[in-house]
């Protein structure tokens, strides 16, 4: 349901971030009031910043530094951790190997995805059986991954507690058989900058990444402080930007969240158009249910609000390998 919004807000959810495991928590004043602007922005945007997320500056910038260093080593050296489908979709891909809508996206990139072991989700996770393929070099790259990952599966459940009773549930709504063993994907993405040939020119560059929604339920994405390229669609078919807030994170919804909320929450159409000079980096991680789960809308009073349920079920693993089967050229 998103509106003709101009801008993307920015909240401050030290609040939340704070209070979010207390057992009272759906009490405190302050958390109702985050929890009054979570429930403002993903109605009208579905895309927001937050600030006051608690994850230290230095490791928000370290996941970005060591990509772009990955990004600037030779073809050959980043073809070692290639992704495959034998690899179960992770690892490294050049550009115009990840296709959205058809068109090939100006951008390389790294996918991670949580492991899967054999056999563990049956037939349906064996496409994305498989280990992580974690660069060499640098060689802390992985451990400072690890640890990036572990704080951001934190500080998303705690968005999505806060997120559960803005849509009018319980604080807990997206844990157990829903969230609780939630399924997370990361990518790590570069996209090269225009260059001109005799220097005057004003060079165009195609799309970095084209038009999508994410799949899950909660995305942060964590961008180049001094590079412009990100855009969100409104309702009035405007691209609106959504440019670098140093210290936040840009946060949006995904389809399994939209599902959840009966469509009271939009999972908003974004793209990615690096008209810089510079190379972008961008460390995206998104936050996703249960592997297996089945989504359809919460019985919640406000979802319920919203009209009889319009959103059919969907099995969160079958929407993504619904993508990943569908997102890269063939070789
Ligand atoms: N895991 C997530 N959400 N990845 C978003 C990738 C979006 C681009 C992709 N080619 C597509 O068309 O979906
Ligand atoms: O690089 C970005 O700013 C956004 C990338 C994105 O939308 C995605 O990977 O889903
Ligand atoms: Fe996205």
């Amino acid at each position: 349901m998103a509106t003709d919004f101009s801008s993307i807000p920015i909240i401050d959810i030290s609040s939340l971030v704070a209070k979010a495991d207390d057992p009272n928590m759906a009490e405190d004043p302050a958390v109702l009031e985050v929890v009054r602007q979570l429930d403002k922005v993903c109605t009208e945007a579905g895309f927001f910043y937050v600030k006051g997320h608690g994850i230290p500056d230095t490791l928000v910038k370290g996941v970005r530094d060591v990509t772009r260093r990955f990004f600037e080593l030779p073809y050959e050296e980043k073809a070692k951790i290639k992704m495959t489908a034998a690899t179960g979709f992770r690892g490294y891909e050049k550009i115009g190997e990840n296709i959205t809508q058809g068109v090939p996206d100006m951008h390389e990139a790294i996918d991670c995805y949580r492991e899967v072991t054999q056999g563990m989700y049956g037939d349906l996770g064996k496409v994305m059986e498989g280990n992580n393929q974690w660069p060499q070099n640098p060689p802390t790259f992985e451990v400072i991954m690890e640890k990036y990952i572990s704080l951001c599966t934190d500080l998303a459940r705690k968005i999505m507690r806060g997120i559960a009773l803005a849509i009018g549930g319980s604080p807990d709504e997206f844990e157990g058989q829903r969230a609780g063993d939630p399924f997370w994907v990361m990518r790590l993405l570069g996209y090269p900058g225009v260059s001109s040939e005799n220097g005057t020119n004003v060079m165009k560059n195609d799309i970095g990444c084209g038009a999508h929604t994410d799949y899950g339920l909660l995305t942060l994405l964590n961008q180049d402080d001094d590079i412009n390229a990100l855009q969100v669609k409104n309702l009035s078919g405007e691209w609106i930007s959504a440019p670098p807030v140093p210290g936040s994170f840009v946060c949006n919804i995904g389809d399994m969240l939209k599902i959840y909320s009966n469509g009271l929450y939009e999972s908003t159409l974004h793209r990615v158009i690096n008209n810089s000079s510079k190379y972008r980096v961008s460390v995206v991680y998104f936050y996703e249910t249960n592997f297996d789960t089945a989504v359809e809308p919460l019985d919640t009073h406000k979802t319920r609000a919203n009209g009889n349920k319009k959103f059919e079920r969907a099995v969160y693993g079958e929407h993504l390998i619904s993508k990943v089967l569908t997102n890269f050229v063939d070789e």
